[in-house]
């Protein structure tokens, strides 16, 4: 299958070195950047050059569309693969939360919209918790304090966390406005909405912690048939604190599982 990238940040930039060094049944064969010239810089060490284009063209080259771009610019790539039928892998997945209405859109063109576990773990788990009875679903979310730097609902609050020296409880509320308030910061709990009981039920908290140089969830299920709690603990990226370094790994992972005979995990 071919695969295309948007955005060639901290996950996009890792995902297509990985494409081009070889992944069985998957080529790389477009990109979208913003900055040019440094995406020119990437591909010009590539085995084999994909094509540069822009976020919309991605979907006419690829049966894939991996999105890795700021949430502000997630509709117009969704909205294009999903158009043409791709399969759509997004990372900015908060920004699916309140277009919902993209997944009708799939519906009727045949497209996929294909989550991956990104920077949290056990959805797995969490999706067989869901085809039963489930009480409730929680995230705890920590990160250093320049994890959480300039988001809007810090901004909008005034508060200011970089000169904190104990724990700092930031937000407590539900997936959906955990989404709208930290849209670069808690994809995980949009995720964890999506496999399990929808954004309005899950609750999130959003800690700044100066004493913590992970950024670390923590999501707790009480269901009927079982109790989960588990904790993932991300070393952030050199290219952007916000994003866990296993995040461009998980969506690798999520793309073998695509196209690989033996397929593990749900
Ligand atoms: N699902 C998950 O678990 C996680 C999701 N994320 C989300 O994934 C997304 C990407 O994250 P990172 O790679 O860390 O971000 P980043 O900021 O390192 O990279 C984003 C890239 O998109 C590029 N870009 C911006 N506008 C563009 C445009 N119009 N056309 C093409 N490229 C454009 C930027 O130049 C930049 O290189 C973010 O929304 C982030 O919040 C991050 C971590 C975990
Ligand atoms: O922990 C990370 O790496 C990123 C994160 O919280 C998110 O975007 O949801």
């Amino acid at each position: 299958m071919t695969v295309a990238i948007g955005g060639l940040g901290a996950i996009g930039a890792h995902l297509a070195r990985a494409l081009d060094a070889g992944v069985e049944g998957l080529r790389l064969t477009a990109i979208a950047a913003r900055d040019q010239e440094k995406a020119r810089r990437l591909i010009a060490g590539f085995r084999s050059t994909p094509l540069l284009v822009d976020l919309r063209g991605l979907a006419e080259h690829a049966d894939i569309v991996v999105e890795a771009a700021p949430a502000a610019v997630f509709e117009q790539m969704a909205e294009a693969a999903i158009g043409r039928g791709r399969i759509f892998i997004p990372s900015s997945v908060g920004a699916l939360l309140p277009r919902m209405h993209l997944v009708a859109r799939a519906r009727e063109t045949g497209a996929r919209i294909v989550v991956p576990t990104g920077a949290l773990l056990g959805l797995d788990a969490v999706r067989a918790a869901a085809e039963g009875k489930v009480e409730s679903v929680t995230i705890e979310t920590r990160k250093p304090p320049r994890g959480l730097e300039g988001a809007p609902y810090l901004v909008e609050n005034n508060i200011d966390l970089l000169g904190i020296t104990t724990p700092r409880l930031v937000f407590k509320g539900n997936a959906f406005d955990a989404a709208r308030g930290f849209p670069a910061n808690v994809n995980v709990a949009a995720a964890l909405a999506l496999a399990g009981i929808g954004p309005e039920r899950t609750m999130v908290e959003i800690w700044g912690d100066p004493g913590v140089s992970r950024n670390t969830h923590t999501i707790r299920v009480e269901a009927a048939a079982a109790r989960l709690t588990m904790t993932i603990e991300n070393v952030p990226s050199e290219e952007n604190p916000r994003t866990g370094k296993i995040t461009p790994l998980s969506i690798l992972a999520c793309l073998r599982g695509l196209t690989s005979t033996l397929k593990v995990g749900s």
